[in-house]
């Protein structure tokens, strides 16, 4: 492949490395997360979104805690500024879905006539963000722009002194400004620097009446502390520091999205633009989905509500007609799973720790420290069940498929007869290639262990026990062996040991060598398991019994442990 024709970071863009302090910085609180679905979400789909769409996204966003809102770009169509009229309606309604603490923010080019428009679109909201941007880099400027850095600035300076006209013309109304150099990151420092502090001045920002410079990654082109460099200069220059929200709007050309805003909040950062779920230009504007659970993965409050994601997930869904990928953190379908048996016996392990530990601390589980292997968080804070942590196909152990039974069927099986099922599970995966859902598993239980599908060869037609005065069991049956009836009765010191003995009478030797039983569901409902281990002849088998009555499913599993031996005949 032709490597040659591309150009690493430092020929293309000059960064400043003298001073840095990120590396051993922390992320201790929530940056201001702005969602900018409805603008750059927005204009990557193949079909954007028509106002029912995006009031239900806008919606969506407002109920999950966002109070900064890009709703926009208004000059561009008359769907975008239909949208901000329809919430400038809203706001006049005094309708509660526009709350008072949520800004929204619309998005300008530096051409006067779009400013006008984008200004008429915000006619009565009684506060905005308006975001100005301008392509700041050597190729952007020369080849899209056809200008020189400083005409570049001339046409940046006219549009925000225009801005500042049009706002100081709504005493009434509180509208911000917001600049972004696109392509700031293939932007010499110096100059984006000098842009920046330019309108700073020129929008007069004060503390109380923030400018926003939004320094973005427009197309991703280096890892991402070259990114967080770049920040930590900006956030170490920029003039009038305290009266500049520093904010940044990563792209993922490089998968590594993510990272550069975790960087960059590290480097100084203080608000962060992105979309839910990753959609955006080409792979995607950063994803504020994973970066808030990041932060809440860390004991940190991401101030955003996830705990139904997948109702989030099925709004942007619908509204962007994109599909969330299976594997997308925190929220895909499989990110929860479990099929290989290493980690499958290791979750189930942390959850029975976990429950243990709650317990001892005297916590609701919900509550407890959360430590379970290989699940950074508990699905169920963000509204996941544990139905789909574990799922069982050929690259499971026992311990999935025993998590499966105790938790979806209420069969504790005992540790000794775990591996012997799993190798059963394991065939049976092997041969269909497939998954086995927890249903199949408990019916191939049944059919293994309860039920061996060698009826014929022994049957107990009927039987009654009692128990002599000395405390001595009886066992009197029925039994059919390989098609032949006959009446036997056996003793012992307990009615299993009585059968075992009746058993010996029909010329069947059978040693109970393990033995457990437990009740399973609860209330009304409840029946009984038991599993008994049983020499029979030569050979050594595991059966199971299930009945209401404990005694019957005792008697059921040993005498499919008899059947399952095949001796009889
Ligand atoms: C990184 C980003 O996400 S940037 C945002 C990109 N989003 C969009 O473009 C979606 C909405 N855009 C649109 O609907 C249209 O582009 C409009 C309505 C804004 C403008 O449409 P048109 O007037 O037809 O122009 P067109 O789309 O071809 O834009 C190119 C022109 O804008 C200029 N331009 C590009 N960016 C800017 C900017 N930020 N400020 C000023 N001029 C700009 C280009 O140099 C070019 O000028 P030229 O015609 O003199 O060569
Ligand atoms: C913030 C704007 C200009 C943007 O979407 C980008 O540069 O990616
Ligand atoms: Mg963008």
């Amino acid at each position: 492949m032709p490597y040659h024709r591309y150009r690493p970071y430092q020929e293309r863009v000059n960064v400043s490395t003298a001073q840095r302090s990120w590396p051993g910085a922390r992320i201790e609180r929530a940056p201001l997360w702005v969602p900018v679905d409805l603008r750059d979400g927005n204009q990557a789909l193949a079909e954007p979104m028509d106002t029912d769409r995006k009031r239900r996204f806008f919606d969506l966003l407002v109920s999950m805690g966002f109070k900064e809102i890009e709703v926009g770009y208004p000059s561009a169509s008359r769907t975008d500024f239909d949208f901000v009229r329809h919430l400038a309606r809203l706001s006049a309604e005094g309708d509660a879905a526009l709350p008072d603490d949520v800004t929204v923010v619309v998005f300008t080019p530096a051409r006067p006539e779009l400013i006008d428009r984008t200004f008429e679109s915000i006619e009565g909201l009684p506060r905005a963000v308006v975001h100005l941007y301008i392509p700041t880099s050597p190729v952007w400027r020369d080849m899209v722009l056809g200008r020189s850095r400083a005409e570049v600035y001339d046409v940046v300076e006219e549009a925000a002194a225009h801005m500042a006209r049009l706002a100081d013309a709504r005493p009434h109304a509180d509208i911000r400004f917001q600049f972004a150099p696109e392509t700031f990151n293939l932007t010499e420092p110096d100059y984006v620097l000098e842009v920046c502090d330019g309108l700073t001045e020129l929008w007069d920002a004060s503390p109380d009446r923030p400018v926003t410079h939004n320094l973005p990654a427009t197309v991703e082109i280096a890892t991402p502390n070259v990114y967080a460099d770049q920040i930590e200069y900006m956030h170490r220059h920029l003039a009038r520091r305290d009266s500049v929200i520093l904010s940044v709007h990563p792209h993922n050309d490089r998968g590594t999205g993510v990272a550069c805003a975790e960087l960059a909040v590290l480097a100084g950062a203080q608000r962060v633009e992105g979309c839910l779920f990753g959609n955006g230009e080409r792979t995607g504007n950063v994803d504020l989905v994973t970066l808030a659970l990041n932060l809440y993965a860390q004991g940190v409050d991401p101030m955003i509500d996830f705990s139904d994601i997948d109702a989030v997930r099925d709004v942007v869904e619908y509204c962007n007609r994109l599909p969330v990928h299976p594997r997308h953190p925190y929220a895909g379908d499989l990110v929860h799973t479990a099929f290989s048996g290493t980690h499958q016996d290791a979750i189930s392990k942390g959850f029975a720790h976990h429950a243990r530990r709650a317990a001892e601390s005297g916590l609701p589980e919900r509550e407890a420290p959360w430590d379970v292997p290989y699940l950074p968080i508990d699905p169920a804070d963000i509204g996941r069940t544990y139905e789909a942590v574990i799922r069982v196909n050929s690259q499971s152990g026992k311990g999935g498929m025993a998590y499966l039974l105790q938790t979806r069927h209420g069969l504790d099986l005992p540790r000794g007869m775990r591996p012997e099922f799993s190798r059963v599970v394991q065939e049976a995966t092997d041969d269909s290639g497939q998954e086995a859902t927890a249903k199949e598993l408990y019916e191939l239980f049944r059919a293994t262990y309860v039920a061996p599908g060698r009826e014929g060869e022994v049957a107990l037609c009927s039987w009654t026990t009692d128990r002599a005065p000395d405390g001595a069991h009886r066992f009197v049956c029925t039994l059919q062996v390989g098609g032949r009836a006959g009446d036997f009765e056996g003793v012992g010191n307990g009615p299993l040991s009585a059968f075992a003995d009746a058993l010996a009478a029909a010329g069947i030797t059978v040693d109970i060598l393990d033995y457990a039983e437990h009740a399973v569901g609860e209330g009304g409902a409840v029946e009984a398991v038991a599993y008994a281990r049983c020499r029979v002849g030569d050979a050594v088998r595991w059966g199971a019994g299930l009945d209401t009555s404990v005694l019957t499913a005792s008697v059921q599993a040993v005498l499919a442990a008899v059947n399952r031996a095949g001796t009889a005949r």
